[in-house]
């Protein structure tokens, strides 16, 4: 028996197709990441395991127990699940430990204060324990968000682009230090995001959605090398159609450049980036503009250079 389980789930809204039927097990503590373009049916599948949503058809199992949805518990969502967005709800009138707090009510005091202080300790918030939430930055609001969540000690965590009204710098750190948070507490964490690069600080482990349908699923390695649709080989870098072919590409930095031999084409632009200059080139015969990498950053705007690249790079998407 795996630990969570979801089967062939899937979900319409009227007409319209939100969720193919969807099928994953995980195992207690793995991290995974589900990748997709915004209306992929992200959103739709996270609240369908947190017991949020009524699916059309499929069933949703914790330790071989039924996530009941809506329609079958009359309080929907449970504590073992939590769901965390990006429209989090702090108490404004209260301190960061009074948030932190609040959800353990019920449970019994002691517990409820070492809770709490263990959540501060985590999070690298003690030092702002009595500060109310408009003193708070972005990120520390965030933190705030999901030690509420992570309070009640929920076995499986799922993120839904809950960073999203961070700049870039503060996710990426608030990731990082989210991991080490879960690992800690050996939760069991489902992030969904549109961004490949903060899914990939939390986990080389993926799910990729599209149209509702997964598209493709494995390592980042696995879905780099060998994407199966343009979407996925996108997500990874731009890709560049072959001239004359109908749907052969190469990536920028499978492309060598040369000073003779090969495809004739011209640098229109050039951008430095830290690890080499992305060149835009025209190709001689056929106009197509491509991208490529230069990383030795020798050639400029203007100049001429000979494209070349390796049949073992090709991708037929
Ligand atoms: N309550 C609803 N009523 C009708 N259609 C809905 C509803 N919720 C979602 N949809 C539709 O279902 C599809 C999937 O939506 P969903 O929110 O799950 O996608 P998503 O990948 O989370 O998108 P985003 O990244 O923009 O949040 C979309 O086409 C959306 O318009």
């Amino acid at each position: 028996m795996s630990y969570f389980s979801i089967t062939n789930v899937s979900k319409s809204y009227d007409a319209q197709l939100a969720l193919q039927p969807f099928s994953l097990e995980m195992k207690q503590g793995e991290f995974l990441a589900i990748v997709g373009e915004s209306g992929s049916g992200k959103s739709t599948l996270l609240r369908i395991m947190a017991g949020l949503e009524v699916q059309d058809s499929g069933t949703v199992m914790l330790e071989g127990n039924p996530i009941l949805n809506p329609n079958q518990k009359i309080v929907s969502g449970y504590d073992e699940i939590k769901l965390i967005h990006q429209n989090f709800h702090l108490y404004p009138n209260s301190t960061v430990e009074e948030n932190l707090s609040r959800p353990l009510l019920h449970y019994e005091r002691e517990y409820a204060k070492s809770r709490v202080e263990d959540l501060l300790r985590l999070l690298g918030l003690t030092d702002y324990r009595d500060r109310f939430p408009h003193q708070l930055s972005g990120g520390q609001k965030q933190k705030v968000a999901i030690g509420k969540a992570l309070s009640v000690e929920p076995e499986i965590v799922l993120l839904d682009e809950p960073f999203s009204s961070l700049d870039s710098i503060q996710t990426q750190q608030l990731i990082s230090e989210m991991k080490t948070t879960f690992r800690e507490m050996g939760t069991t964490v489902i992030f969904v995001t549109h961004d490949l690069d903060d899914a990939l600080r939390l986990t080389d482990n993926l799910i990729i959605l599209q149209k509702g349908k997964v598209a493709q699923k494995g390592t980042s390695r696995q879905l780099c090398e060998k994407p199966k649709t343009k979407y996925v080989a996108q997500l990874f870098s731009p890709i560049n159609k072959l001239p004359d072919t109908k749907n052969c590409y190469v990536r920028p930095a499978d492309v060598k450049l040369r000073t003779k031999g090969g495809v004739l084409a011209h640098v229109t632009d050039s951008r430095f980036l830290v690890h080499y200059n992305s060149l835009q080139v025209q190709l001689k015969e056929s106009s197509i503009t491509w991208e490529v990498d230069d990383p030795q950053r020798k050639y400029e705007q203007g100049d001429r250079v000979y494209l070349s690249w390796k049949d073992t790079k090709v991708m037929s998407l």
